[in-house]
């Protein structure tokens, strides 16, 4: 599904050049549970956008479904970033003036889906997150594991391929950090769900059936867990 080949980032800034991510040939299939770690600076967060379509300014190829993305003109980039991905955040990003299904809505809004069609959604999202019936609440009355739950919601409720997940659980106790884990694993066997998922946690990093490691730029290594 996402093959990257010899993908180089380079930041400028005035005269100054920052060559951030190095050779990165990368291939996830469908399926896939795959943690991304590495010190801080590394080059994760450069990576996971340039693999969620929020960055096309890079060297290198990025097929996505056979699919050259350096070919695509912004519209088409953005079309590729509202349907084929969904990012949880470790603060959640919730819009704290909306309720719970009003969040959830807002990909499917974008989709320029029927209303019938949203609701129905809504509440299979919510049934998905372990959160049936909290459609009309405020995301200010909920815990931190509960409110990430929505956002995991918000992620998959238009039917991504993949799912970018960065440091989900970094703002959390580590009982709520257990019961997302939790909720990834099953939405990865029982759904199939693709997730790729940035974190410091070497623990959680070992629930994941594979870990990436980013050192300095470069894939330091790359280790499957299943197979081990
Ligand atoms: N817009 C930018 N301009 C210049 N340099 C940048 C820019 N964004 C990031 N960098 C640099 O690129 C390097 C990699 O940053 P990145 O955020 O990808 O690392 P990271 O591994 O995600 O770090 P962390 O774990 O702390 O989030 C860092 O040295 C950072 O300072």
């Amino acid at each position: 599904m996402i093959e990257l080949t010899n993908v180089n980032k380079v930041y400028r800034q005035g005269n100054q050049q920052y060559h951030v991510l190095k050779d990165i040939s990368l291939k996830v299939t469908a399926g896939e549970f795959l943690a991304i770690v590495g010190p801080s600076g590394s080059g994760k967060s450069t990576l996971i956008n340039i693999i969620g379509f929020l960055d096309n300014h890079f060297e290198g190829h990025y097929q996505f479904n056979k699919q050259e993305i350096g070919r695509l003109n912004q519209r088409q980039f953005a079309s590729l970033r509202n349907q084929k991905v969904g990012f949880v955040f470790q603060n959640f990003k919730l819009i704290t003036n909306l309720n719970v299904g009003e969040n959830i809505a807002l990909p499917l809004l974008y989709a320029g889906k029927r209303r019938d069609e949203i609701n129905e959604r809504i509440e299979a999202a919510l049934d998905k997150v372990g959160l049936t019936g909290f459609s009309s609440k405020m995301p200010k009355n909920m815990s931190g594991g509960q409110q990430q739950r929505v956002a995991i919601a918000r992620a998959i409720v238009a039917n991504p391929n993949f799912l970018i997940a960065d440091e989900p659980t970094g703002a959390l106790d580590s009982h709520n950090s257990a019961d997302i884990m939790q909720l990834f694993t099953d939405l990865n066997r029982e759904l199939g769900t693709t997730i790729i998922m940035v974190t410091h946690d070497d623990h959680l990093a070992q629930m994941c059936d594979r870990i990436v490691k980013i050192t300095d730029g470069r894939i330091s290594s790359d280790k499957g867990m299943r197979s081990c």
